[in-house]
């Protein structure tokens, strides 16, 4: 404080400060002057905190502006006139006449801050925050005065909303929780439904040696919940999960459905974990009992001649039903071996289709068609900026598969490095972006198609062991078309119908139906497709002849696309049918080996794709 007119007592300190300086002048013996008395009082009622002086009597002597703006009091009204109680709700006068008693006995026996309530002139409550002190070699003391009724009211209506939110808390039917993002799940707290979905008091699950609410997630679970989570902290999105919990006093099981979020700090940090448990049991047990029911219904069904779109009525296909149907019901990773063009997809799509993962996606991705050194790439994806070119984020096949099906076709083709990394992104170990640094455990099913021999892969060192074991868990065999003849009249209607705009079908004669049957497809069904969908568009029936004798009257050969198109329009669609006349006879005479034919056309493996795919021929 200065020692000049234009001091004010801004709040409780200058208040300090004033006691101080006329206690250090009483003590110094030096009576204060006329003038430095002036000057106080005129600090004192110029003062930002409404203050007063309070006698021995109680009276109040003296009192400034702005406790006369707190209290709708006027100077002349109080000065002299009013007690210090009278200004108190009731509750509060006791106690402040002890106060006042005390100071004057002892001043360090009575309180020298706390907070009371004031009634205003017009009977208002205000609530104060009040400083007290003596004022040195007299009976007087001297209040100061910090109106906090906005702070008193807000700190209610904020109990009220806690009471209310407990309240709601408490009878919602589930748990809401706060905790921290460790291993174990330690909770700070637990609304009281905890009680009533893991039997135990949320106490026991927030004291300070509690254990951690992973403890009762159900172990075969646990990895999975806390990699959902870890996920979606790191991505800044919420999570949501099913999952098991286990009892307490071992009373079973529960299923749960959970969904929370991470709490970061204005530094982005995170602070916690917020969310919502509740029991999802009786949803999950008639989801089972409807999954269960359904592979009941359609096992029961006999004569099935389609499943999920394949077609396919021989007993070899029922087995390839039932097949799916038990591996849609698990989790556990599936792997196709069949022959190229017999509907490996196919089946893998129809197994995530009838599995649970269906409303995730079904990633296809042909290991085949993907160079080495991109491999990573598209696999783990990457962030921008990670290479030169990189000019936006790109998501890996494995981010794109979560909570899905990742379906690797050809993976004999994955090199040995690369199964090294795929087994530990699959596994605990997690994989990271190129160019990111944080670490994504995905939760993904893997079926995988081949048409090659793992085992004799993994006895020529060619697959890892470990990676054969990860992935060859179902087994399905996929039957050739030569194998299952009495599929094919059901497989060229099928065709034919969808393709056919002139009914064609009819002009598929007796002869020629047994031709195909003698046929040994050797690019099973896709050949089948391809050879009638050319049919009805091209009004042609090319096959290669094998072993098979053509019926008579030959079926015509290939021949040159441009003698046989005199009505080309352009130039450009005449290569462009030249071009796929081409890519097709050689994909016939590779056997539909798709490999084997970019190697014959001598182009790259992915351009060969491509082209299979401009030209409409992957999806003929
Ligand atoms: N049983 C079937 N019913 C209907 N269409 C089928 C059937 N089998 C295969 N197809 C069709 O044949 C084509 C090839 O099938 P798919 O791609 O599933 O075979 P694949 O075994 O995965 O072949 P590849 O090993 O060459 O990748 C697809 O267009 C598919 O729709």
């Amino acid at each position: 404080m200065k020692n000049d007119n234009t001091i004010t007592i801004q709040n409780l300190k200058d208040l300090d400060l004033l006691v101080q300086q006329i206690r250090r002048l009483e003590q110094a013996n030096e009576r204060p002057e006329k003038k430095a008395l002036q000057q106080y009082m005129s600090v004192f009622d110029n003062s930002g905190a409404p203050a007063i002086i309070i006698e021995n009597d109680m009276l109040v002597s003296r009192a400034n502006p702005k406790f006369e703006e707190l209290t709708g009091f006027t100077k002349t009204e109080i000065e002299g006139r009013l007690k210090w109680p009278q200004f108190l709700v009731e509750e509060d006068r006791e106690r402040m006449v002890r106060y006042h008693t005390l100071r004057r006995i002892r001043e360090d026996k009575a309180p020298e801050e706390y907070e009371c309530t004031v009634v205003t002139k017009t009977g208002q409550l205000k609530y104060i925050y009040m400083k007290v002190g003596m004022i040195p070699g007299t009976r007087r003391s001297v209040a100061s005065f910090t109106d906090i009724t906005s702070l008193k009211l807000t700190e209610q209506a904020l109990r009220e909303s806690d009471r209310r939110l407990s309240t709601l808390m408490g009878n919602l039917p589930g748990m809401a929780y706060r905790g921290s993002n460790d291993a174990r799940r330690t909770m700070t707290f637990l609304s009281q439904g905890c009680r009533g979905l893991t039997g135990l008091d949320p106490a026991v699950l927030t004291g300070a040696d509690a254990g951690g609410y992973a403890d009762l997630i159900h172990p075969d679970d646990r990895k999975m919940v806390l990699a959902v989570i870890q996920k979606a902290v790191s991505q800044r999105r919420a999570y949501e999960m099913v999952y098991r919990i286990r009892l307490a006093d071992n009373d079973g099981e529960k299923w749960v459905w959970e969904k929370g979020v991470g709490v970061f700090s204005p530094e982005d940090e995170l602070v916690a974990l917020e969310g919502f448990i509740t029991d999802f049991t009786d949803q999950k047990r008639s989801e089972q009992a409807l999954v269960q029911e359904n592979i009941r219904l359609r096992s029961s069904m006999k004569d099935r001649y389609q499943f999920c779109g394949i077609i396919g009525k021989s007993p070899a296909m029922q087995q390839i039903y039932e097949m799916i149907l038990k591996a849609a019901a698990s989790d556990a990773n599936v792997i196709i071996y069949g022959e190229s063009g017999t509907g490996k997809e196919l089946v893998a799509r129809a197994i995530h289709d009838t599995s649970d993962r269906n409303r995730r996606n079904f990633v296809p991705v042909n290991c085949g068609a993907i160079p080495e050194g991109l491999f990573e790439s598209e696999f783990f994806g990457y962030k921008k900026g990670a290479f030169s070119g990189a000019h936006v984020a790109k998501k890996g096949y494995i981010d794109m598969a979560e909570g899905g099906t990742l379906f690797l076709d050809e993976v004999g083709e994955i090199s040995l490095h690369m199964q090294v990394k795929l087994l530990r992104a699959i596994d605990q170990g997690g994989y990271t972006p190129l160019g990111g640094n944080e670490v994504l455990r995905p939760e993904i099913r893997i079926v995988a198609a081949t048409n090659r021999d793992l085992k004799m892969f993994v006895q020529k060192g060619l697959m890892r062991k470990d990676f054969f074991y990860r992935i060859h868990i179902i087994p399905i065999h996929l039957p050739p078309l030569r194998e299952r003849k009495e599929d094919l009249p059901l497989l060229i209607e099928h065709f034919l119908k969808k393709y056919d705009k002139q009914d064609h079908g009819e002009l598929i004669s007796g002869r020629v139906l047994e031709f195909m049957n003698r046929y040994e497809w050797p690019g099973n069904v896709r050949e089948l497709q391809n050879v009638l969908h050319r049919y009805a568009t091209l009004n042609r029936l090319d096959l290669v002849d094998t072993d098979a004798h053509e019926p008579e009257g030959r079926l015509p050969d290939f021949r040159g696309p441009i003698e046989e198109q005199a009505d080309v329009p352009d130039f450009r669609t005449a290569v462009r049918r030249f071009e796929k006349a081409l890519i097709l006879k050689t994909l016939e005479q590779s056997r539909w080996h798709r490999e084997a034919a970019a190697k014959r056309l001598g182009l790259p493996v992915r351009t060969f794709f491509r082209k299979l795919k401009a030209l409409d021929i992957s999806s003929a």
